[in-house]
């Protein structure tokens, strides 16, 4: 395959907090410098904010809550368009600082822009979804429900998708006629910096506001008494930090944590289908970095072998490069402390007498020194008890097991306390229906991995969160029922 040439990056040159329609430096003067996953090299640094300046967006999206409630929903749509627009004619731009500063490949960041523009679209197209009922009460009353806006609406994102997450997630509450306040995650605020250069003068002042920030800033979101509803991408540990903060203030939550997701093939698999869709189960393009990644590959004794050996020709194509290139087909973890993570479950993995098959180190060759590059890794002969097939490792590792029997394999994948995704593969319509219901999954995919479908509710059971996005359900829980009685005379 041919290596293009990594593209010129336009950084942000903004570097502040965002709230009430303007740029702002931390309080306190805090900074952080950005540094690039793949190459070490510097990015320079950004306002870094502190609990106080959560304090002062929060405050600001108050403020602004009241007139944008009271703005037509369609006008409200028309806003969300427009921004969808602008970031549709800066697609590469975005695209590429979010490659350099998150480590993950820009073709895969391009997708994320498609994505989050669908959902600003998709959200600004429900606007008029949001509607009551009427009771019937005989003719001496009439009883309706409405749906309002909550009011300041905070959202707390991981690192995985930094502008997708951004753009995407304000999409529903703001949609609704709530104000947002966002948590960006700490490491790699700058695609987040150049969107809002791009788009921030497009809302009203203080219905959209950014404060970059780690996880005091976050809390103070979480807890504060004017933040009516809370939704966090994060892991778990952090969600229950989230729902204790939330509890202060009796405010409800919107959870989507982590996931030790179970691929199971059966006997009957196509074998072509099912080793492709392990690899793209596996989202090795941005280093396995993704809540929804099947990591457990169960396979089928009858067809474990011949699995095995054509993943392992597929998941040669995935070779770590610098993520601002086009043709790199796998990026950089986030940070050092990720990849020594990584690196020491592998470790771990060995030493409990797993298999390495694949991979298993840092890179070695040129460009490879200075970045958090691991080779995608998969253990075979791995046991359900073992760490690797049990604890999220959001890393480049697929654990892969055999299996004889299907109440055993139903019982090992559900197993854990994690259920965000499952995906099933055979060609029996009746056992892919069987296995699907005895997942213990919010997400399902029979002989697919990987997507997610606009309009389909994604979101966990167990500990992998609360509530549903990507849908409708994502924008109504944004909204409170009301309940109005009228007496007729
Ligand atoms: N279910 C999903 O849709 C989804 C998507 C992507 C990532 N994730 C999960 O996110 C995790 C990886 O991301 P991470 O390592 O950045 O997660 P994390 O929980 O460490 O951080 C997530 C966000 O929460 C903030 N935060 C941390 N502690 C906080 C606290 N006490 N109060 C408020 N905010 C706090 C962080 O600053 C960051 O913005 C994985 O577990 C992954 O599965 C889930």
């Amino acid at each position: 395959m041919t290596v293009s040439p990594p593209l010129p990056v336009t950084l942000p040159e903004k570097r502040g907090l965002f709230y009430g329609g303007d740029w702002h430096a931390a309080k306190s003067g805090s900074v952080q410098e950005c540094v690039s996953p793949a190459t070490g090299e510097s990015f320079g640094s950004v306002a870094f904010g502190q609990p106080e300046d959560m304090v002062a967006a929060i405050e600001a999206a108050h403020v602004a809550f009241p007139a944008w409630r009271d703005t037509a929903p369609l006008q409200r749509a028309g806003y969300l368009k427009k921004i969808a627009t602008v970031m549709r004619a800066h697609k590469q731009e975005l695209a590429l600082v979010d490659a350099a500063d998150s480590g993950n490949p820009v073709a895969a960041m391009l997708k994320d822009i498609d994505i989050a523009t669908g959902q600003l679209d998709f959200f600004a197209g429900l606007v008029t979804e949001m509607k009551g009922d009427s009771i019937p009460m005989g003719p001496d009353a009439v009883n309706f429900t409405v749906r309002e806006p909550l009011g300041v609406v905070g959202r707390i994102v991981a690192f995985n998708h930094p502008l997708m997450f951004c753009a995407g997630k304000m999409a529903a509450p703001i949609a609704a006629g709530n104000t947002v306040v966002i948590k960006p995650a700490e490491q790699a605020p700058l695609s987040v910096l150049r969107f809002l250069e791009l788009v921030g003068d497009i809302l009203p002042p203080g219905v959209l506001n950014v404060v970059h920030g780690g996880p005091e800033a976050g809390a103070v979101l979480a807890g504060h008494p004017l933040v009516a509803k809370v939704g966090l991408i994060g892991s778990v540990p952090t969600g229950r930090a989230v729902m204790r903060a939330a509890s202060d203030t009796v405010k409800d939550v919107m959870l989507e944590l982590g996931g030790k997701n179970a691929l199971i093939a059966c006997a009957d698999a196509d074998i072509e289908k099912t080793a492709r869709g392990i690899i793209a189960g596996m989202n090795f393009a941005w280093c396995g970095q993704s809540c929804g990644s099947t990591s457990r590959a169960f396979l089928h004794s009858d067809i474990h072998d011949a699995v095995l050996a054509r993943v392992l020709e597929l998941v040669a194509d995935f070779k770590p490069g610098n993520p601002t290139a086009m043709s790199t087909t796998m990026g950089a973890l986030i940070n050092a402390r990720q990849k020594a993570r990584v690196l020491a479950y592998i470790d771990t993995a060995k030493a409990e007498g797993a298999r390495l098959v694949c991979g298993g180190k840092a890179p070695e060759g040129e460009g490879m020194s200075n970045g958090n590059f691991v080779e995608p890794t998969i253990f075979a002969d791995v046991t359900p008890t073992m760490t690797i097939a049990r604890e999220e490792i959001f890393g480049p590792l697929l654990a892969v097991l055999r299996w004889d029997e299907e109440a055993d394999v139903m019982r090992q994948a559900n197993a854990v306390d994690y259920g965000l995704t499952c995906s099933i593969w055979t060609r029996d319509l009746s056992r892919a229906h069987r296995m699907a219901r005895q997942a213990e999954a919010g997400f399902v995919w029979v002989n697919k991995s990987a997507a997610h479908f606009l309009g389909a509710p994604f979101g966990g059971i167990k500990q992998s969160g609360i509530g549903r996005e990507e849908c409708i359900g994502e924008m109504i829980a944004f909204t409170r029922e009301k309940n109005i009685h009228i007496a007729l005379d």
